[in-house]
């Protein structure tokens, strides 16, 4: 049967990358090793624009309806002046909220054909192959109380909580053990148990857990030494566990590793095996309508949802060579250029990717 996959472009560089990514799934369908159908959906500050809601309610049901989500990225300057409940990065929020898609996949791979567009020595990030597992529906970017108040001495004073229950920690734990056990069997978890006592209790609901494991090795390390440790030595780490703030800048640190930011996609998983799959980065409004930005990790998101979603490995493996197959043809977008390559802009790169496929 054919499988419902909801493409929401969104805002920005959103809907240049998603067009690329829905060529790479077009072709896959037309030569039959998928059967997909695709429906179009409103989100971000696109849907605020259109519908005065960054995130409408058909939206939500059609994403609740599909067996996969499909998104580009959100938000811009022009809706930052917005009340924080209509910005574009709200809708984003609620979608993930609103499905539950509690784990989020970040794999930080470095091609070896990459090694020298990273900022840091090829020695150094050569045969990078990390895992960082975000928690995505908790934490501070969710808890409650939040806000702005004014004080009786007329200064205003913000606020965000940051929560976790045990059975929260647990399961995102669960989730970066068992995909550990097929890798290294290597758990870094990152907290800032030092200081915050919800995370104080997300490193003893983490040893706990890992007790049903005990082929993994788990370590600890608080987010700021892990972070130098990600720029010192990335390959130390096999998989990495943490909250809904730490994975969100961690992963954007472990992008540059691989090169840019343009090549890290990712997965949002609820515990009925639906996801939403996008590229990690933003909206990248300085280069957005230029036709410039990296569509790979849009495409390699499309290969993350084919394995995890689709029951489709073989068609994920495809694409995941064809990029290794672009990027051996020497093709590269402006924020992966190296000396020698050819640069392509975010069509020519989609189209190279079909063709190698
Ligand atoms: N998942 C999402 O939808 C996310 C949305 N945002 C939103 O995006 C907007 C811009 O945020 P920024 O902090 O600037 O982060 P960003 O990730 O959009 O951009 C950071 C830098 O990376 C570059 N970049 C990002 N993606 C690229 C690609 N595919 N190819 C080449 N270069 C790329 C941009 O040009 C920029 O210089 C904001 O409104 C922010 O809230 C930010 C992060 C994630
Ligand atoms: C709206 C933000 C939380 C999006 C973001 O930066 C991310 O998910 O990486
Ligand atoms: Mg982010």
């Amino acid at each position: 049967m054919s499988k419902q996959i909801l493409v929401l472009a969104g805002d920005g560089i959103g809907p240049e990358i998603v067009s690329e990514a829905v060529k790479v799934l077009r072709a896959l369908h037309d030569e039959g090793a998928i059967d997909v159908t695709l429906q179009e959906g409103l989100v971000g500050g696109a849907a605020y624009d259109a519908l005065g809601d960054p995130l409408p309610e058909e939206t939500l049901t059609a994403a609740r309806d599909a067996d996969a989500v499909l998104l580009g990225a959100v938000g811009g300057p022009q809706w930052e002046p917005l009340h924080i409940s209509k910005r574009p990065e709200k809708g984003l929020l609620g979608l993930r909220a609103g499905l539950g898609l509690f784990a989020n996949l970040r794999p930080a791979i470095l091609y070896p054909q990459l090694a020298g567009a990273s900022t840091l020595k090829p020695e150094v990030v050569s045969g990078l192959d990390l895992m960082i597992v975000r928690e995505l529906t908790g934490g501070i970017y969710f808890g409650q109380p939040r806000g702005v108040e004014t004080l009786p001495s007329g200064e205003r004073r913000g606020f965000n909580t940051l929560v976790y229950t045990e059975s929260e920690v647990e399961r995102i734990c669960r989730v970066a053990f068992d995909i550990a056990m097929k890798r290294g069997k290597r758990v870094c978890s990152v907290d800032k148990a030092n200081v915050l006592e919800c995370t104080e209790m997300w490193r003893e609901v983490a040893t706990a857990t890992a007790r049903d494991y005990p082929e993994i090795e788990l370590s600890h390390l608080y987010v700021d030494n892990a972070a130098m440790q990600l720029v010192r030595a990335p390959k130390q780490f096999d998989v990495m566990v943490t909250t809904n703030m730490f994975g969100d800048i961690l992963s954007d640190c472990a992008a540059m590793l691989t090169g840019s930011i343009g090549m890290l996609p990712s997965a949002s998983l609820n515990a009925h095996g639906q996801g939403m799959y996008e590229p990690i980065h933003g909206s990248a409004p300085d280069i957005a309508g230029r036709g410039v930005a990296n569509p790979l990790a849009t495409i390699l998101s499309v290969a993350m949802m084919l394995r995890y979603s689709l029951d489709a490995a073989g068609a994920a493996m495809r694409i995941e060579a064809a990029v290794s197959r672009v990027l051996d043809q020497g093709l590269r977008t402006a924020d992966i250029l190296s000396e020698g390559m050819r640069e392509v802009g975010t069509a020519e790169m989609g189209d190279a990717v079909v063709a190698a496929l």
